[in-house]
């Protein structure tokens, strides 16, 4: 839907039959997935897309002001898709909206809780869109973040975490629906927590999610990683990673690993008029560092937008960087036939093609 009939346009073309969204339509170059953030006011939608997507550091989240209109976000990365960030007080259930085009061709509905305020009216309008959102669009994915748990106490956050979720879950089944794709994080821009339910979130939309996570399995083994994610540049949340249990502070580590090097080859890639090539370069950047107590972190250039992060403990690891790097490669020779983006090539040729024609 444009802003335009968002804001003023009275036409309703509200669905009459269940149509299912839970897989994307990635494949075509126009239909990119979207992820829409909805919530009460001030539940930190903004501020949740502005850390996520565009650096902000969290403390300036402070001096956001609150959306007027939907905020509409493209994002241009190893897939693309759109950010719809909602204003809290929009009653987009209203017949003035255009449900097709709200919910059309969703990747997945994030609905913030905030959890150090009085979230009973929050829940209760989660659990009429949800009920809506079945009804007609019964494959999406509802990720119900519960936010700011930074201010909160362990038992409190627990106690929170189950009461909403008990809150909702009665709800649905009173309603008749048992398993409704409903999923539940604790998140807080403070930590790396909202990285952390991001990354899940788009591994949902993901079409090949299973075939990467069998490939970083692979390298992981064979190479005797402790943990490997495959990350996307910009944002920091992980698209794949092996199967082993996620680790928080081997996460942190490996994003913050990336903040280095990206400032690093900020520093130095730029063209130098004095400064002479010693040789060919290699493309991509490839770095590791050995830490105290003798754990390598091993990190990769995949493309233009992911970058492969090891974390590895075997102290003989060093030694053995060229194996390593080797095995990292032929991982990245698989990984971009994966990503290939083929309806880019294909889009480019017809283009070219018509080009030729005329
Ligand atoms: N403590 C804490 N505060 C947060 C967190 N996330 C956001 N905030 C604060 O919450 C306030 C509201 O955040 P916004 O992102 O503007 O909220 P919004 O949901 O977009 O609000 P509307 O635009 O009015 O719908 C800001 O002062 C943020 O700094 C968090 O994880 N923890």
């Amino acid at each position: 839907m444009s802003a335009r009939s968002m804001e003023g346009n009275n036409q309703v073309a509200a669905p009459t039959q269940a149509r299912s969204a839970s897989v994307p339509n990635t494949k075509g170059p126009d239909v990119k997935p979207r992820l829409l953030l909805m919530g009460l006011r001030r539940s930190g939608k903004s501020s949740i897309a502005s850390v996520v997507f565009h650096k902000m550091p969290p403390n300036e989240t402070l001096f956001l002001e609150s959306t007027t209109r939907i905020q509409k976000d493209s994002i241009h990365s190893f897939m693309d898709f759109q950010v719809w960030d909602f204003p809290g007080q929009l009653e987009y259930f209203e017949s003035a909206f255009d449900l097709e085009d709200i919910f059309g061709s969703l990747g997945a509905l994030v609905w913030v809780i905030d959890a150090q305020d009085d979230y009973l009216d929050s829940v209760a309008r989660l659990n009429r869109t949800i009920l809506t959102v079945q009804q007609f669009y019964p494959g999406i994915n509802i990720e119900v973040f519960i936010h700011k748990v930074d201010g909160l106490s362990d038992e409190y956050r627990t106690d929170t975490f189950q009461d909403i979720v008990q809150r909702i879950s009665d709800e649905l089944s009173d309603a008749g629906y048992e398993n409704a794709p409903v999923h539940y994080y604790l998140t807080s821009i403070y930590d790396y927590s909202v990285f952390e339910a991001f990354s899940k979130v788009i591994q949902k939309l993901i079409p090949n999610l299973s075939t990467l996570e069998n490939l970083i399995n692979t390298l992981a083994n064979n190479c005797g990683f402790e943990k490997t994610y495959l990350f996307d540049v910009l944002s920091k949340i992980y698209i794949a990673s092996d199967t082993r249990p996620v680790d928080m502070a081997c996460y942190e580590m490996c994003s913050d690993y990336i903040d280095v090097i990206v400032d690093i080859s900020e520093l130095y890639s730029w063209d130098h008029p004095v400064r002479k090539r010693l040789g060919d370069q290699i493309q991509e950047a490839e770095s590791h560092v050995v830490l105290h107590d003798q754990t390598m972190i091993h990190l990769m250039e995949m493309n233009k937008y992911l970058c492969l992060v090891s974390v590895i403990r075997n102290p003989e690891a060093k030694d053995k960087r060229g194996l390593i790097d080797m095995n990292c490669r032929t991982f990245q020779d698989a990984l971009n036939e994966v990503f290939s983006r083929s309806w880019e090539e294909r889009s480019t040729a017809q283009v070219g093609s018509a080009t030729a024609n005329k």
